[in-house]
């Protein structure tokens, strides 16, 4: 049964300027889908840059499960030797997600139309997360999932024997729901058509037309319309990770908020499906250059010059929430630090993430000395200026890794230091984080050091 590791208290004092070079981990979307669809294709497909984060390994045990052989040859250097479309044997096991809603939604598409079934588990936060959401539209191509009550995890999925494609409008903006749908569709005959009123990150139609599927993606009157033609031959790829921007998102915003400071963060991907931090960022009057601009695996990359300076409060349009939901709970920090107010409304999605992210930021700001004001759907913060935040609180992080960054990076700015009950969840996106903003300069210490 998943656990959870023993929790990990750390705390972050007020530190001098940032300074040097931020080479943050591979895309954690990016690698969960290279393993993926490695394990789909025909041949060896060879990934460098892969997240060693514990998300992602717990994909490739899974697909290991699956019958795809998944080798590490280095760090972040891993090959994967697939079975291809419709390959995919019972596992003999239950497969542990651990704390993955991207690696359990995924392959329970992966899974849905392969004719046996799947037991899938997770730990104490995934298990309480949402998974009708992806079980209503796999029904659509005849597999059937018995969970927990609220489709709760553990739950068991029996693949589809005859399946059929479906077509699915997505009643919430979720990328993993999309590509659940997607990668359910591509051992159905004909075609699978997936409809999202706002468009959310597209590495699964990327990758697929990259692996040599047919998908076409239009915008219609309903938003955008993703039609995939299924039982394609899938061919083994190499497969460069782009950096996560959703990392890079950490010392970037402490780079901002911290006297002095001045970073480059190179490779970072700019995939307008992910970037809206950095959008808002500069809305909020930060110093961030774009150097460099490339492209690297098939994604926009740049090199982000990040330098301190003030920050205004702003109003988040709605219309950004998918690009950057990641992005929130450190955006929360940044507008603690920023003069004026911050709105943040269209975020009710944070709720059902890793935490109740809106609930969990919220309690950790006041307890910093910050005023917010939240409703299901909104957070509001109201900046007190940089050097302002009181502090001097521990917050819960509620086995979740981007809580546990954003109140550590709070505590290299506030008046006291500022502790998180339990930093152990960011070795599932950011193992190097500690390591990483050290070396910039940040005072990040454990309990027991
Ligand atoms: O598809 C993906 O890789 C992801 C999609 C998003 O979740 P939703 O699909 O629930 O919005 C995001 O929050 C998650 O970190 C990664
Ligand atoms: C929401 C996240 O991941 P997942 O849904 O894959 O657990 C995240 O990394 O912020």
């Amino acid at each position: 049964m998943s656990g959870h590791a023993t929790p990990i208290p750390m705390t972050s004092r007020k530190c001098g300027p940032l300074k040097g070079t931020a080479n943050v981990p591979g895309d954690k979307s990016i690698s969960h889908r290279a393993l993926i669809f490695g394990a789909m294709a025909v041949g060896e497909t060879k990934i460098t840059g892969l997240l060693e984060g514990q998300d992602v390994l717990d994909t490739a045990k899974a697909m290991q499960a699956l019958g795809a052989d998944c080798i590490r040859h280095g760090a972040g250097d891993w090959s994967v030797h697939g079975v291809g479309v419709g390959g995919f044997h019972e596992p003999e096991n239950v497969i542990d997600c651990g704390n993955s809603g991207t690696g359990v939604r995924l392959i329970m598409g992966l899974v849905a139309t392969s004719p046996f079934a799947t037991t899938f588990t997770g730990d104490a936060s995934l298990r309480k997360r949402p998974m009708g959401r992806v079980s209503d539209p796999l029904a659509l191509f005849g597999a059937t999932c018995v969970g927990r009550s609220k489709g709760r995890l553990p739950l068991t999925l029996v693949g589809a024997e005859n399946p059929v494609p479906a077509e699915y409008a997505t009643p919430v903006p979720s990328a993993q729901v999309k590509s659940a749908v997607l990668l359910a569709g591509l051992n159905a005959p004909g075609k699978t058509v997936v409809i999202e009123k706002e468009a959310t990150r597209d590495h699964t139609e990327r990758m697929l037309a990259g692996f040599g599927a047919e998908v076409v993606t239009e915008e219609v009157p309903e938003g955008h319309k993703i039609t995939l033609t299924g039982r394609p031959e899938l061919t083994a790829q190499t497969v460069a990770v782009p950096r996560d921007p959703s990392s890079a998102a950490f010392p970037v915003c402490a780079a901002l908020l911290v006297e002095g400071s001045d970073i480059l963060v190179p490779g970072v991907s700019q995939n307008t499906t992910r970037n809206g931090l950095y959008t808002t960022l500069v809305e909020m009057g930060a110093d961030i250059t774009f150097e460099n601009e490339r492209e690297e695996g098939g994604e926009p990359v740049a090199d982000l010059r990040v330098r301190y300076g003030a920050l205004r409060g702003i109003e988040v349009p709605p219309a950004r929430a998918a690009s950057m939901i990641d992005e929130y709970p450190i955006l929360s920090v940044v507008a603690a630090c920023a003069t004026g107010t911050t709105v943040m409304r269209g975020v009710k999605e944070l709720r059902v993430k890793e935490s109740d992210r809106i609930d969990a930021m919220a309690r950790g700001l006041e307890a910093c000395g910050v005023k917010i004001e939240e409703d299901e759907d909104t957070l509001i913060v109201h900046g007190l200026g940089a050097g302002n935040v009181p502090g001097g609180a521990t917050c819960a992080t509620h086995i979740d890794h981007r809580i546990a960054m954003s109140f550590l990076v709070l505590g290299m700015v506030s008046q006291k230091p500022v502790s998180v009950d339990d930093g152990s969840p960011i070795a599932t996106s950011f193992p190097v984080f500690e390591d990483l903003m050290s070396r910039l300069g940040a005072h990040i210490s454990r309990a027991d050091s």
